[in-house]
């Protein structure tokens, strides 16, 4: 049976990509203060994607500015030798990509044994059937709806679709364990998509360029933070 995942509480994750680097500390304090559920930190080698941005060095010195979780999306390869460093640093949720890791199942696993929740990165190309042997040991799957590197890039329509096949999959699947999945959406999410993208099963978006290109007047993020969530009313 295919229950719309709008009947979940959307949780909105601000990437921190597009927040002004100079002041990182005040940015993720501003972006608790105005109601985000979830830090979203993108790590980028310069490898398995074209661009480069933070560690865990960075990480550790915005930890203590932030109370809410932090969700750690790892785009380098290999990918295990950072897990312990994020957890360390006081990571909550931890994603890679499948095509960066050797043994998948062996680095869900990993990232568990560290203490935080696992996610599955999967890029706009990349195929559902990752899925398929490693469910029980996600928390997350991570739908990237913009090929992964670089933020404010168009939202790709066909994520819509591929959504609603993930979002089947994981209510099959809580419907049979009683155990839920978050399904994260990452990539264009701006206040006049997102109703759309959960309708089509997302419970959990990451939006960069549309909260930190769009700072109240006193440089918080109420009000964009507002805006998104009244878009999907019954999470509002
Ligand atoms: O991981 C990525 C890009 O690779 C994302 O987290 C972007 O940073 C989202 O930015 P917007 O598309 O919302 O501007």
């Amino acid at each position: 049976m295919f229950i719309p995942s709008s009947v979940q509480p959307l949780r909105l994750a601000p990437s921190i990509l597009s927040a002004d680097f100079s002041r990182l500390g005040e940015e993720v304090r501003a972006i608790e203060a105005g109601g985000a559920d979830l830090v979203h930190f993108d790590v980028m080698d310069n490898h398995y994607v074209p661009n480069l941005t933070i560690g865990p060095l960075v990480f550790q010195a915005i930890r203590p500015h932030v109370g809410i979780p932090i969700d750690v999306h790892l785009m380098v390869e290999p990918v295990d030798a950072l897990i312990p460093q994020f957890a360390k640093a006081g990571a909550n949720i931890i994603s890679f990509h499948p095509e960066a890791s050797r043994h998948v199942d062996r680095t869900l696993a990993l990232i568990r044994e560290h203490g935080c929740q696992a996610g599955l990165a999967l890029n706009p190309a990349t195929p559902l059937a990752w899925l398929d042997q490693v469910m029980e040991r996600l928390d997350m799957v991570l739908l990237m709806s913009v090929n992964p590197g670089f933020g404010g890039q168009a939202f790709i329509p066909s994520t819509l679709a591929k959504l609603r096949q993930v979002r089947q999959r994981l209510d099959a699947y809580a419907d049979t364990t009683g155990r839920r999945i978050w399904l994260e959406v990452d990539g264009g999410v701006k206040v006049d998509n997102i109703a759309a993208i959960v309708a089509a099963g997302a419970d959990t978006c990451v939006a960069g360029s549309a909260v930190f290109g769009a700072p109240d007047a006193d440089g918080g993020y109420r009000g964009v933070l507002r805006a998104l969530r009244q878009q999907v009313p019954q999470s509002a």
